[in-house]
């Protein structure tokens, strides 16, 4: 059990951000830390299924040939009902090592991630979770391109050139993205140019982070709130905008207040 000296303490430590990533994103820790339904801290785990919930139903009302996720990290479990509504799901993300985690993943390679227990879950939000093992294999042949992404960038695919997608998703990332002092309006823009007219944007983060812990490397995010990520989708052009939230709770990885899910259309 940490105490508030302790985190004062780790608040000391430097924080890290942009090209770092590569570098010092430890894509084990990550997963091990923000993913393992088993571990005890239930309160944070309990949150996180919580958020999967949000991105569930955020998702689910949204259907298209193609979905692009920026910023994907080595998680695939936002997208699990997605499978049901896209012929193609399309994972991004900076840092190799991640990439590397999601290709192992749909390979069926041994020693990976078990996200078993997520396909389960969001099985049994749609009233089946005898069908997770067939959602599984469904969503694996879906799960078409993974791409090395920089959402700082005009086109964060680069060099890549695609297609406008239907539908355009981002976790827990577009704010980290923002950490080394990039424009967060602009980042958006980027973010929103690779969807098609009528197509949705879903993004989805914690209010007011300023910094989080992987393996006891801190980074460094942009603290923003509703209002400045509302101008910025509203700024990049994109309307119908909802707003979910949800509070999550006092962890030590993070300074965060709430979690929110936005979904706007272009
Ligand atoms: C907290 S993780 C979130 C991963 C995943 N979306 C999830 O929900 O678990 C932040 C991710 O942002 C990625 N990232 C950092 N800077 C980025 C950038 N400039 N462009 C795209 N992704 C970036 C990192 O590599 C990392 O995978």
């Amino acid at each position: 059990m940490s105490t508030n000296k302790d985190s004062e303490a780790q608040y000391e430590q430097v924080l890290h951000d942009g090209e770092e990533y590569h570098s010092l994103f430890d894509t084990q820790a990550y997963l091990k830390e923000y993913y393992r339904s088993d571990l005890p801290h239930i309160g944070y785990v309990e949150n996180r299924d919580e958020s999967k919930l949000f991105t569930y139903r955020a998702l689910s009302g949204v259907k298209g040939e193609m979905v692009l996720d920026l910023g994907s990290g080595p998680s695939i479990n936002n997208h699990i009902s997605a499978a049901n509504w896209f012929n193609e799901l399309i994972f991004s993300d900076f840092t190799a090592s991640n990439r590397e985690a999601l290709q192992k993943w749909k390979d069926g390679e041994m020693d990976v991630f078990d996200w078993d227990p997520a396909f389960k879950h969001v099985a049994g939000l749609e009233g089946d979770e005898i069908m997770w093992e067939t959602d599984k294999e469904n969503f694996r042949k879906k799960m078409t391109d993974i791409y090395a992404c920089d959402v700082r960038k005009d086109n964060p695919l680069h060099p890549v050139i695609c297609e406008p997608f239907d539908c355009v998703t981002s976790f827990f990332c577009l704010e980290q993205a923002c950490g080394d002092g990039t424009d967060f309006e602009q980042v958006i823009k980027n973010v929103s140019s690779l969807l098609k007219d009528g197509g949705v944007l879903i993004l989805g983060n914690v209010l007011d982070e300023t910094r989080y812990k992987i393996g006891g490397v801190w980074f460094r995010t942009l603290g923003v709130g509703k209002e400045t990520i509302i101008k910025g989708v509203e700024k990049a052009g994109l309307r119908d905008i909802k707003w979910y939230s949800c509070q999550t709770p006092e962890v030590q990885f993070s300074d965060a207040t709430d979690m929110y899910v936005l979904v706007a259309r272009k």
